[in-house]
């Protein structure tokens, strides 16, 4: 099988559609399940007695909603999660799910650099498919941080700072796990690292209106692997 790659423009339509009034979601729900999706790849991959401490940032949007959610999860995984979120964005949601997080006794870590002294597994929900540019302050910093560790990184939807069509630039840093959410973006074909796929929540009918040729879920799982799966070459897109 081989998986479609989606365009900046094409991710964000499927966004809509799904929360439309045909496709009848709340971003609410979306969200809960794109964030219990990541936080199922990471307990597979980087398994609680290995990698206890986790810091997630967040960025303003619905990524670093992701985060926030996938951060709740992972503390009744039985993880350390701590958050690092610089900049919040204004959505009440957003508000709700940090107080989710505070009600946990989930740190909030104001001093980046100082965290990642004690830190197994950085969580990148800095920025998802409506990135676009050059990275902006106060995220330059975080994105240097990310350049600079040798601590593993699992990246939402898209590494925060890549083209999420055009992919990384020469000197981007490289997530060890990178979990995209409904179908992977045009920007990570050439990622080699492992590579899950989650939000379970495409209706067949969707999934077939854009030929997304999904891979199947298997049996209760959040996230199927899809590392090595190839990509459908442009004429067949
Ligand atoms: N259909 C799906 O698959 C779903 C996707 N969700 C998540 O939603 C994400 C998309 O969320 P959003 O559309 O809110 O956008 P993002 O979270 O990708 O980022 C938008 C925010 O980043 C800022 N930003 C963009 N470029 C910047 C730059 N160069 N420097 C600094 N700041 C910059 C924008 O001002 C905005 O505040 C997806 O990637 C995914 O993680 C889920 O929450 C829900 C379901
Ligand atoms: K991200």
């Amino acid at each position: 099988m081989a998986l479609r790659y989606l365009s900046q423009r094409l991710a964000q339509q499927i966004d809509e559609e799904l929360m439309s009034q045909n496709g009848a979601f709340s971003i609410d729900q979306l969200m809960e399940l794109a964030g219990l999706s990541v936080s199922c790849a990471i307990a597979k991959v980087y398994p609680v007695r290995s990698y206890p401490r986790v810091m997630v940032c967040c960025g303003p949007g619905n990524n670093g909603g992701d985060g926030l959610v996938a951060a709740r999860h992972l503390f009744h995984f039985g993880y350390s999660p701590s958050i690092f979120y610089p900049k919040r964005g204004g959505k009440e949601l957003y508000q709700r799910l940090v107080t989710q997080c505070d009600n946990l006794k989930i740190p909030s870590i104001t001093d980046l650099k100082q965290q990642l002294k004690q830190t197994d597994l950085i969580v990148d929900a800095i920025f998802g498919f409506s990135f676009s540019g050059k990275v902006r302050t106060p995220f330059d910093d975080v994105i240097q941080a990310f350049e600079e560790t040798t601590i593993p990184i699992a990246s939402v939807d898209i590494p925060s700072s890549w083209n999420v069509e055009t992919g990384p630039e020469p000197n981007s840093f490289v997530p060890s796990l990178l979990i995209s959410l409904t179908a992977p973006k045009l920007g990570m074909k050439d990622f080699k690292g492992t590579h899950y796929l989650g939000g379970r929540f495409i209706p067949p009918a969707l999934a077939e209106k854009f030929n997304l040729n999904l891979p199947p879920y298997p049996g209760t799982e959040q996230v199927v692997d899809i590392t090595g799966i190839p990509v459908l070459t442009e004429e067949r897109l």
